[in-house]
């Protein structure tokens, strides 16, 4: 199993590091536009192969293409973060351009590669792969949802003064600080609902301190976060290479499920060797339903900045 992880800086390289630690992979080409960069990165993290006990071989390449081919999987991480106060959409200017040439130059070197998108604004990023690349829907994967769901888990276990093992929730619709859809009435303590434990303002707080996740970390650390985005991308990476048919949130093309279209959005998808192997409508209330339209219709205004 080869993945190649496009950009290694904070996200890339934490990506990378999971991927390693967690030894399904053979081989990990990490890849980076910054002469050297990469490969001081994988370096660095080939040093840790014995403390931390992987046999995955990480390499570093400055740019070179030819290095990437015939990988299984491809996680485009490349591109600028925000900084405290900036909107994830205002990174479109300048990212559009690098995941339009990255997508295309992977695919060139390996075109039976699924593709990880995490580069923001994340949604329009990965509408924009398949504009770009035409790749089939099951092959292109937005990952925001992962992570959204595992910030969600960490308030929803703070709120209840309860181990994070012992909960259970899901954030569906875009990855943006408005567009968030944390499914609360669906999350549960060890299957019991969790409205069981919380009052509705305690729940209301933990929806909004979740939609603003990123944004939170971004102002502590004065740029986004790295190492829940790094684990996530690498549950998505493990749950294709290993064929687990795991259920996560992901950004998916939408041809009329959850009456959408023409977009890419956050919605539950099992992920397996194919990639996206089915996407699975749930019940929604009328009130998730109206936040999951809202929610499109911002990402579908995004995407109409791009020039495609
Ligand atoms: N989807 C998510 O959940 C999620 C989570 C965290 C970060 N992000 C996004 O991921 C991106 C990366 O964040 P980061 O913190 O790792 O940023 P970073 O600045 O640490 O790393 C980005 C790397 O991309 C490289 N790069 C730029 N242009 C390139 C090109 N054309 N080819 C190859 N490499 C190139 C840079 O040299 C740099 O090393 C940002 O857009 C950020 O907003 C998304
Ligand atoms: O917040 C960001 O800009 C980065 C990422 O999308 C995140 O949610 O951590």
């Amino acid at each position: 199993m080869k993945v190649t992880v496009v950009g290694a800086g904070a996200v890339g390289a934490s990506c990378a590091e999971y991927i390693a630690i967690k030894d399904f992979a053979s081989e990990v080409v990490l890849l980076d536009i910054k002469e050297g960069f990469a490969e001081g990165k994988a370096m660095d993290l080939m040093q840790t192969a014995s403390l931390n006990g992987f046999d995955t071989k990480i390499t570093g390449v400055t740019n070179d293409y030819s290095k990437t081919a015939n990988s299984d999987i491809c996680v485009i991480t490349s591109g600028i973060p925000r900084k405290p106060g900036m909107t994830r959409e205002e990174l479109i200017g300048i990212n559009a351009g690098i995941v339009k040439s990255v997508s295309s130059s992977l695919i060139q070197h390996s075109p039976n590669t699924i593709i990880i998108v995490v580069s923001n604004p994340m949604d329009t990023m990965t509408y924009l792969v398949h504009k770009t690349t035409s790749l089939p829907k099951n092959r292109i994967i937005g990952m925001g949802g992962a992570l959204d769901s595992a910030r969600f888990k960490y308030r929803l276990a703070e709120a209840l003064g309860a181990p994070i093992s012992d909960v259970d929730g899901m954030v569906i619709g875009g990855h943006s600080d408005k567009g968030m859809v944390p499914l609360t009435a669906h999350a549960t303590r060890n299957s019991v609902k969790v409205s069981e434990f919380l009052s509705e303002d305690r729940l209301n707080q933990v929806k909004e301190d979740t939609k603003v996740g990123g944004a939170t970390l971004t102002k502590l650390l004065g740029t986004s976060a790295w190492y829940a985005p790094g684990a996530a991308v690498s549950g998505l990476v493990q749950a294709i290479a290993c064929d687990q048919k795991k259920m996560f949130p992901c950004s998916v093309l939408l041809e009329g499920e959850y009456g959408l279209n023409d977009l890419c959005i956050g919605v539950p998808v099992i992920l397996g060797r194919n990639g996206i192997e089915k996407i699975v409508e749930i019940d929604l209330s009328e009130a998730e339903k109206a936040h999951m339209k809202e929610s499109a219709e911002g990402v579908s205004k995004t995407n109409g900045l791009l020039e495609l």
